[in-house]
This record gives C-alpha cells, structure tokens and sequence, in this order.
C-alpha cells in the first residue's frame, strides 16, 4: 500500500518552478529520505502534501485519498513536524501538546493520555509545567515532535528537524524516528545532511531544481555510480585554484571548491592522480592533504547534479 502518491506535482512562485512536474510514492512503513540543497523543493513538496500550500497543479493522495477533498481524514493521519519551530513560548510544555491534540478532536481523559505519552515519548514529561522559552534549542524541537505526534498520525513529515542543534539533540532525534518507525509510523524526513538520511533512511528521493533527479535504497543510488571517485585536495588556500584547467585533464568529470578543499569527481581508472597533483605543484598551490573517498551519497549528489551538498552551507 502507498502512503503517499504524489503524480505530477508542481508549484510556481512567479517565475519560480518551485516543484517541477514531481511523481513519488512512498510506501507504507518506510523511512523516506528527501534530500535535497536549499532551494531544490524540498519544503514546498512537503507544505502542499501537509495541505499548507496548494499547488498549481498535479495530484496528492495520502492513504489512496486525494488530499483536496479529505482534509479531515489526512489531518488526522499526517503529523508535521515543520522546518520552523512551531510551539507557543506562552504555554506549558503540557499545554503546547495538549493545545495541538486537542486540534484533532481529543477530550478529557483521552486527550490528557494522548499529551502525557507525546511528552514521554521525547522525554519531556519531567519538564511538562515549564514554559519553552526557558528550553534549549534542541528541547524545543523535541517538543516540536510531541506536538506533531500526539494523535498518533500513520505518516509523519519532518522538515529538517535537526537544523541548528547540538549533536547530542540531534541522535536522540534520529534515535526517536526509528522508535517511531518501528511503531509503526511511516517517516518522510526531509535534510541536507546527507549522513543523517544515510544512517536512518530505507529509501531516499535526491532531489534538485524541483525534480526527483534519482529514487532508491541507499545502495542503488551507490551503485550508479560505482565507476566514478572523488580525490579531495586540501590546500592552503583554494581562491587561486583555475576549476576550468583542472576539469580539462583527462578523466575528470567535475570538480568543486569547498572552502579549501577541492573536490575532483574522476572516473575509476583514469590514472590521472599524477596529472591533478601537478597542476597544484606547477602553479605553487600547496597541498596540505589528499584522499580518495569511496561513493557515498554525498558523491552520487555531486554526480547527478555537478554540485555539492554543501555548497549552499
Ligand atoms: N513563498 C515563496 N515565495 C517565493 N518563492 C519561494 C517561496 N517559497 C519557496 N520559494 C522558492 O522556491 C524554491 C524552492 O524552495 P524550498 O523552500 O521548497 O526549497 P528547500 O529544498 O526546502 O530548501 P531549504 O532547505 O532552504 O528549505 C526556492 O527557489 C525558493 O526561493
């Protein structure tokens, strides 16, 4: 069964193809990972299939129901979780969760159970009377979570719910998807950390300029690009690097500037390491270190789109 099915998706801002004619399933019980730069549609997919925004055209089915004539129903089997944290400073934790459950027609006791296992589940019941301007910033997502969770949605959509907070916030997140996951909930986790979607994901959607570029396990996307490697050259400093020679060397397929380190994508047994280093000895360019990376999702991003995950960061 498909949780979600989105066909032929699309949304303009002006002239902005935010979503570009997008087509994606997602199967029940999954951990789907959207990956994607800042500004690839990332959050616009998400916010029309939350019913937030409405797109110019395309069709989205959550559970086999089109989402513009259910909203009760998807209401109550999507949980978002959004990019911007979304509580009131000027209520309780208990209160925040109880505010969001009560939205879906909870009362009483059940409303009152529903709060008090939201907060268990993210461990905040012990801070369940404070209010949240006195939390940390990774407390107030986790308190994000409880609010979207409360009325135990079948598909949950986080939008990069780890922006800005510290590692030790960030697995005890990761750790709660999987402990959502195996409950039962189906995960569409949004993220441009690539590790994070490689280390929680099942299946996992790259996407760029408002289109699925590519779709599948961590290990398909891998294996398309099996014939291909990224020699990384940190130099002392990368300003004076001429990316236009370095890409006319024989084998090279693309090559990028993160901060000093250059990234050159090379095909597999194109023996040109010795060519790559010369450029920097004959043009006085230090090199302080140099490694071959194995493909990861990282290298299939820069692939399929010439670019780096990390470029916008
Ligand atoms: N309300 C809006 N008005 C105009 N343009 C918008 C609006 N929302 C998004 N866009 C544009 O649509 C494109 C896709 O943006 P979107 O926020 O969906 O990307 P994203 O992948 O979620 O990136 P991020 O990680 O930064 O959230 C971008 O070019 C963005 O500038």
């Amino acid at each position: 069964m498909h949780i979600l099915e989105i066909e032929k998706l699309t949304k303009r801002f002006g002239d902005v193809v935010a979503v570009d004619q997008m087509s994606l399933k997602v199967e029940e019980g999954e951990i789907f990972g959207f990956l994607g730069s800042n500004g690839a549609g990332k959050s616009t997919t998400i916010e029309m299939v939350t019913g937030l925004l409405r797109p110019n055209s395309g069709t989205i089915k959550v559970l086999g129901k089109d989402i513009s004539k259910n909203r009760m129903f998807i209401k109550r089997n999507i949980g978002f979780v959004p990019q911007d944290i979304a509580i009131y400073e000027d209520l309780t934790a208990y209160e925040n969760v109880k505010f969001f459950a009560g939205l879906y027609g909870f009362r009483g006791k059940e409303l009152h159970e529903r709060t008090m296992e939201a907060l268990e589940f993210v461990d905040l019941t012990e801070k369940q009377k404070v209010f949240p301007k006195k939390f940390s910033g990774g407390m107030k997502r986790r308190l994000n979570i409880a609010c979207a969770i409360a009325h135990k949605p079948k598909l949950i959509i986080m939008d990069e719910p780890t922006v800005g907070i510290d590692p030790q916030s960030r697995k005890y997140i990761l750790e709660s998807v999987r402990k959502l996951n195996e409950m039962g909930c189906t995960i569409i986790y949004t993220s441009h950390y690539m590790e994070e979607v490689e280390e929680i994901c099942s299946r996992i959607a790259i996407i760029d300029h408002g289109q699925i570029i590519v779709e599948g396990t961590k290990d398909e996307l891998k294996s398309l690009i099996t014939d291909h490697k990224v020699v990384n050259i940190d130099t002392k400093s990368a300003v004076e690097v001429d990316v236009e020679i370095i890409k006319e060397i024989p084998g090279v397929l693309s090559v990028q500037v993160v901060g000093d380190e250059v990234q050159v994508q090379t095909e597999l047994g194109a023996n040109n390491l010795n060519r790559i280093i010369a450029y920097f000895i004959s043009n006085g360019l230090e090199i302080r270190s140099l490694d071959e990376k194995e493909p990861n999702l990282e290298t299939v991003f820069l692939t399929l789109t010439g670019r780096s995950l990390r470029d916008a960061h």
